[in-house]
């Protein structure tokens, strides 16, 4: 399965600009051969968030359109990383997914608010997990800080996702996090991690790419630099199987001592 992650600058509090520069990458992507284009997180507006009630995408409706639109010319999938959106006059940070069909399958909220970059005095939390279904594979989406909850990793790969997709804007002073912890959620679940982050600067941070997918077994497949870049891995998703038979985690699990 050919998975593209798009890892790129976004224009701050510019959703025009950011628009038609995500359209022009992910067609770029579909030409080159990929299945499932991943982007980064609140890619429309980045984190202009006193802004967003002139600039948060209302409904999701102008992101959910050009996803539907380019699913359906290229059949591709797209994980949408995220965008900011105003729903029923509150503010989100929402992931959309299209199958190759153009329809939309999953709609997330980012579960875990981070309060370093001031999110929860501007957006709502959401309350429900992000599963859904591509090419017959369960697969998952969450959004930056939530990879620091691991058992909110866990409780999609019980579920099933064999893929976990998580779009960030992960500064740079903390990139040795992004890197460990993305790792060992691969190896702790035995499950393709397929990570997007942005690069280029805002008035508060500087991001440094190191987008990653990484095996089931812990490799690292492929990591970005500090610019932007579209990166194309075929992921096996048969090594899956392969890992948990040598070590069975799953099966292991002492569930009536995690209470
Ligand atoms: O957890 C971190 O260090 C970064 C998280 C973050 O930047 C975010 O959730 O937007």
């Amino acid at each position: 399965m050919k998975v593209a992650c798009v890892q790129l600058d976004i224009d701050f509090g510019n959703p025009q600009a950011n628009f038609s520069k995500v359209e022009k990458k992910i067609r770029e992507a579909a030409l080159l051969g990929a299945k499932i284009v991943v982007l980064p997180e609140m890619w429309n507006t980045a984190y202009d968030l006193t802004r967003l009630n002139e600039i948060a995408d209302v409904e999701g409706e102008q992101t959910k359109s050009l996803f539907k639109k380019l699913s359906k010319e290229y059949q591709i999938s797209i994980v949408g990383g995220s965008v900011s959106t105003k729903k029923s006059g509150e503010f989100y940070n929402t992931m959309y997914v299209t199958n190759e069909a153009g329809e939309i399958v999953a709609e997330y909220d980012k579960a875990h608010l981070f309060k370093l970059m001031d999110e929860h005095h501007y957006l709502e939390a959401g309350n429900s997990k992000n599963l859904f279904d591509l090419a017959g594979i369960q697969m998952a989406g969450i959004i930056c800080y939530d990879l620091r909850f691991p058992e909110w990793i866990r409780v999609h790969t019980l579920n099933g996702a064999k893929i976990v997709f998580v779009p960030a804007q992960w500064p740079d002073k903390r990139i040795d996090h992004w890197k460990i912890l993305l790792q060992a959620r691969a190896i702790e679940n035995q499950c393709f991690i397929v990570a997007v982050n942005r690069v280029g600067s805002d008035p508060n941070n500087s991001f440094n790419g190191n987008s990653m997918i990484i095996a089931p077994w812990g490799e690292v497949l492929w990591v970005g630099g500090n610019e932007e870049m579209i990166q194309i891995v075929d992921v096996q998703i048969e090594q899956i199987e392969e890992v948990r038979t040598r070590i069975p985690v799953f099966s292991d699990r002492r569930e009536e001592l995690y209470k």
